[in-house]
């Protein structure tokens, strides 16, 4: 087990880069605690692939450090990273019997066969591939392939870390979640630090206790599904995270912020720190399931146009337009199904304000303003 540190790190696939978009990894500072569940969530692009290979050995970042245990990796092949890697489609010898290919691994380093054998048998049963170790495993289905990589890299007693890329991409639908809860399972049962590359938003938040958000090549927020959901720290995280995903609209700063002719509520706080920043580029952000459906006229809510619903059977979708720009909230199964003029309203405590698309986070900056504070006193004393 190894806690995974990624100091001042950048890749560049292009040999003499100028600009931030050069780069596939723009630089970043992470660390990934020992012995965590961690899920690595971006689209297609965003720089994922580059992330794991550069971790695990296959590339060599352009610039930055990759330490284990607080140790610089960055001089040591694949081989001496004990970093196991499970890829979209199963590696694994087709020739080979299950066991052979789980035991792989041992033979190279030279463990020996009596040791062999009760890994293999150990890690086999937790995968409850038991019964097919005798099989070739040219005969496998997918997801029993599948399996054998995994096993592949649990045999090992000194893997620091896995490292899983898309694993269930070959996976058919019904047997996804099976191999999920196997993945926690191991998790808890063999304390590994994981990491988990996905597109996928339900993978990751079953997977993992943590997700980090990637997006062009920068990780722009690392925390829990939930606080991924409702305190989304950059505009995308707030797009790719939720089903559909958060409203966003933007807004100018007057004495208060407006949407067209329309106020949006927020805290005297927020409106000092908004022009203290000598913020432009102001969005508001506010989830479907944030937005407040009124059942009759309401002076205090915007009177806005039900655009259509979706009946999506246990919840409905609810498109409005508000100001010329289509929104969205979320109802429940027994809500009423509004039509023509409506009102909504956005609860203060999910109305969340971005400049240049980051989180304007008043309790962040308050903790912040505390330390320099307390750093101000210690000088003093
Ligand atoms: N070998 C390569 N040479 C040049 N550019 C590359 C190479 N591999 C990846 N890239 C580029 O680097 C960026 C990040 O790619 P990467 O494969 O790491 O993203 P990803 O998030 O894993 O995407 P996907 O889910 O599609 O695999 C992309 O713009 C991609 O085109």
């Amino acid at each position: 087990m190894a806690s995974i540190t990624l100091n001042a790190l950048a890749h560049s696939y292009v040999e003499n880069p100028t600009k931030p978009e050069d780069y596939a990894i723009r630089e970043m500072t992470h660390v990934w605690e020992q012995g965590g569940a961690f899920a690595l969530l971006g689209p297609s692009g965003c720089g994922k692939s580059t992330l794991l290979n550069i971790i695990s050995g296959l590339l060599k970042p352009s610039n930055g450090e990759i330490l284990f245990d607080g140790k610089r990796v960055n001089e040591l092949k694949p081989e001496e990273r004990n970093i196991a890697q499970v890829f979209q489609f199963p590696v694994i010898y087709d020739t080979m019997t299950v066991f052979d290919n789980l035991a792989f691994p041992l033979r190279n380093i030279g463990v020996p066969e009596h040791k062999i054998k009760s890994k293999v048998h150990e890690v086999a049963e937790i995968l409850e591939l038991s019964d097919q170790l005798k099989r070739k495993a040219k005969g496998l289905s997918a997801d029993q392939k599948q399996k054998v990589s995994m096993g592949r890299g649990l045999v090992r007693d000194n893997v620091s870390a896995i490292l899983f890329d898309e694993p269930l991409t070959v996976i058919d639908p019904q047997l996804k979640w099976k191999l999920r809860r196997k993945l926690k399972q191991i998790h808890e049962q063999f304390n590994i630090t994981m990491v988990y590359v996905t597109h996928d938003q339900l993978e990751a938040s079953t997977f993992a206790d943590k997700i980090a958000v990637m997006y062009n090549g920068q990780i722009v927020q690392f925390g829990t599904p939930r606080e991924l959901f409702e305190n989304p720290a950059h505009t995308f995280v707030g797009y790719f995270i939720g089903s559909p995903g958060m409203n966003f609209f933007d807004v100018e700063l007057k004495d208060t912020l407006t949407f067209g002719s329309h106020e949006i509520a927020t805290s005297d706080a927020m409106l000092t720190r908004l022009k203290a920043m000598g913020a432009s580029n102001i969005k508001v952000g506010i989830r479907p399931e944030f937005v407040h459906v009124w059942d009759g006229k309401n002076d205090d809510a915007f009177p806005v146009e039900v655009d259509f619903v979706e009946d999506l059977g246990t919840y409905k979708i609810l498109s409005f337009s508000f100001n010329g720009q289509i929104m969205k909230a979320r109802l429940s199964e027994d809500q009423k199904v509004p039509s023509g003029q409506i009102y909504v309203s956005f609860p203060e405590q999910w109305t969340k304000v971005y400049v240049d698309e980051y989180l304007v986070d008043l309790a962040a900056h308050a903790i912040n303003n505390d330390k320099d504070k307390d750093k101000e006193t210690d000088h003093a004393n």
